[in-house]
């Protein structure tokens, strides 16, 4: 069953045929309690949809994403709004580019999509923070996800804004938003505050009206302090767990009213450092007809992962730190790089059986392209360009400041104090308490000396000079998205220690590196000014051009380490070729120039460098290699294609 299209026609048509359509007054969806199902317009109505993010994806491929979503028989499509996004300081608002919400509503209209929208305003979703935004912990003490007066006061002017964007947007006003998620899995969180969840309820219906269907997403474990009266609870859960135990489960909030699973897992996240997840077709496909033929209304997340592009992945914390990898491919049934898979034609054939899906073929794999292997040269030591870094020059502090404290969100700060003594023997530098949040990469005069790593090696063993610097580059890699504490701070939580003594007089540097590497041109002057060493953190860059159509493509970082890459001036995201699964990074099309056109890839490797500085695009991914081998392709000249991999050192 086609979903209904706002009313979008020709302004001559429309007093005709007004009488014939249904009017924004007479559309509908609502929960049908005799017969256990949803009622669109007043017609059984069953939603088969699929997750993606528009902040996963660059704007210019919205449509083609969507466009392979419906052709793969999805009647809707579910999405977060991720409040940092969004709001990246208190009171200031960006809703444009690949930041404009409405855009992509209106895109999912043309798609002929419903939109089962979940605003948080916690998403969770792997996202930095669970989209919460960083500048909430300014007040170190707020109580996140709380009827915390500070709290909510945020969330009131962050959804005073939202809603009323998205209010004509509503089903029954003429829009293709059918339902509207409150928070996300609240029941796993440790507060369950009810208060919390009543104010937000109370919010949503002051702002939205009382016609839209309002829900929650819970697992089994969560329904208690999850679901609330008044809001339609729905559960979650993947092709592994018990259908029948947690739709009973749902029953007992919901005794009448549709099945719904709002998240079937058709894949899974990955984590730096972890094995890559994949979930099999035959479990994923089974588990979807299971549902379908109870008449379930379901939701697969994701149905196109996307990326973390930036540095906005979140992170879990299950004994140790567990940072989520730039891909969001999820093993999802459109790739990260928004091409069909066999899972997506499974689940379509799937699908088909129970309701009617458009005809035609999915489109092909997008092109690929194949370059390189391209030679880098080395721009400097990021130590070179501090103060171009930190035009505004550092902050003062006996004790270190974190990086909200000094209103840093994302990315690197650098922390600087100065040997009070000579450190002639090796001498222990640690931080108490786990304190490094989350890598710290330590210089004495500009000489690497390794790594301190959160919840891992925590300790180095120096020796220096009265007067040296001692440099602790700090990187934040996304805080915790999921878990009992969102509170995720970053930096150096506690003063370090060298041998006995706390270090004291620091000063902090924020690190505005994005704007360093859009504006490189007039520094590339500076890198000849002083001999470079080339290990800890240092700039590499080349140029390129495309010398055909080009197409999508996948960066390789073979030998490399660990680091950042800007391509053009857009942050690509992290690599860490060490650690993988991850050792390629998706590369769209429309971030490289035309043909013939001079493009511009920036690396940030924040340990150490290959002895041959080189990096490849290569036509497919590889995002489950754990191995710490790494190969370099050849490309053969005629066919620009790739011989068997020549196998090279491992770290
Ligand atoms: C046992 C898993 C509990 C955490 N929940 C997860 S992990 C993957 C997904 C996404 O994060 C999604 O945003 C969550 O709502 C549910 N979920």
């Amino acid at each position: 069953m086609d979903p209904k299209k706002p009313l979008c026609l020709p302004s001559l048509l429309l007093p005709l045929l007004t009488l014939l359509l249904p009017q924004a007054d007479t559309r509908s969806f609502v929960v049908d309690r005799d017969h256990d199902r949803f009622l669109l317009d007043g017609v059984p109505f069953r939603y088969v949809s699929g997750s993606l993010h528009y902040f996963r994806v660059p704007r210019v491929l919205w449509a083609d994403r969507l466009f392979k979503m419906r052709m793969s028989g999805l009647n809707a499509i579910q999405f977060y709004v991720p409040w940092n996004y969004h709001e990246p300081e208190p009171g200031v608002y960006n809703f444009n580019g690949s930041r404009d919400l409405i855009a992509f509503l209106n895109e999912a209209t043309i798609a002929d999509l419903l939109v089962i929208l979940r605003p948080g305003p916690y998403i969770c979703a792997e996202w930095e923070m669970g989209g919460l935004p960083s500048w909430l912990l300014r007040k170190p003490s707020i109580h996140l996800r709380t009827s915390d007066p500070d709290f909510l006061a945020a969330v009131d002017s962050w959804f005073k804004v939202l809603l009323p964007k998205i209010y004509p947007w509503l089903y029954h006003n003429g829009g293709n938003i059918i339902s509207i998620q409150v928070e996300n899995e609240y029941g796993s969180y440790r507060a369950c505050d009810f208060s919390y969840m009543r104010h937000l309820a109370g919010l949503f219906r002051a702002l939205l009206g009382d016609k839209i269907l309002l829900f929650t997403t819970d697992g089994p474990e969560g329904l208690k302090c999850g679901s609330l009266k008044g809001l339609y609870t729905t559960v979650d859960f993947g092709p592994a767990d018990n259908m029948t135990k947690i739709f009973a489960l749902q029953r007992k909030y919901e005794p009448r009213g549709p099945l719904v699973n709002s998240e079937y897992y058709t894949g899974w996240l990955d984590y730096w450092g972890q094995n890559h997840s994949t979930r099999s077709i035959p479990s994923v496909t089974q588990g979807l007809k299971n549902m379908l033929k109870l008449g379930a209304s379901v939701n697969m997340y994701m149905f196109h992962g996307g990326t973390n592009f930036g540095y906005w992945n979140g992170a879990d914390e299950k004994g140790h730190f567990l940072p989520i990898t730039t891909s969001y491919d999820y093993d999802a049934p459109i790739s990260e790089a928004g091409d069909p898979t066999p899972k997506l034609f499974a689940l379509r054939n799937v699908i088909s059986q129970f309701q009617e899906i458009p005809l035609g073929p999915l489109p092909p794999p997008s092109p690929k392209m194949m370059l390189g292997p391209l030679t880098l040269h080395m721009d400097g030591n990021l130590l070179n360009f501090l103060y171009f870094l930190c035009p505004q020059g550092p902050i003062h502090s006996i004790l270190p400041m974190t990086f909200e404290a000094v209103k840093q969100d994302h990315g690197f700060m650098l922390y600087r104090t100065y040997l009070t003594r000579n450190i002639f023997e090796p001498t222990q530098f640690w931080v108490p308490n786990n304190g490094v949040h989350d890598r710290g990469y330590v210089m004495v005069d500009g000489v690497f000396q390794g790594v301190l790593e959160r919840n891992m090696k925590y300790k180095l063993f120096l020796t220096g000079k009265v007067g040296a610097k001692l440099d602790v580059l700090l990187e934040n890699m996304g805080r915790l998205s999921f878990g009992s504490n969102h509170s995720d701070f970053k930096g150096l939580l506690e003063p370090p220690i060298l041998g006995q003594r706390i270090l004291t007089q620091w000063l902090m540097f924020p690190l505005k590196v994005d704007k360093l590497v859009k504006w490189w041109f007039p520094l590339q002057l500076l890198k000849r000014s002083r001999p470079q060493t080339p290990s800890g953190p240092t700039f590499y860059s080349t140029t390129f051009k495309i010398l055909d159509s080009g197409g999508d493509t996948f960066l390789f970082l073979p030998g490399w380490t660990k680091g950042q890459v800007w391509i053009n001036g857009f942050n690509l995201g992290r690599y860490w070729t060490k650690w993988g699964p991850q050792q390629t990074l998706y590369v769209p099309r429309p971030l490289l120039l035309p043909r013939g056109a001079l493009n511009k890839i920036t690396l940030l490797e924040l340990e150490n460098v290959p002895s041959q500085p080189q990096i490849q695009f290569l036509d497919s991914p590889i995002l489950n290699s754990t191995s710490h081998k790494t190969y370099i392709y050849s490309l053969s000249a005629d066919t620009q294609s790739a011989s068997e991999p020549m196998e090279l050192s491992g770290h």
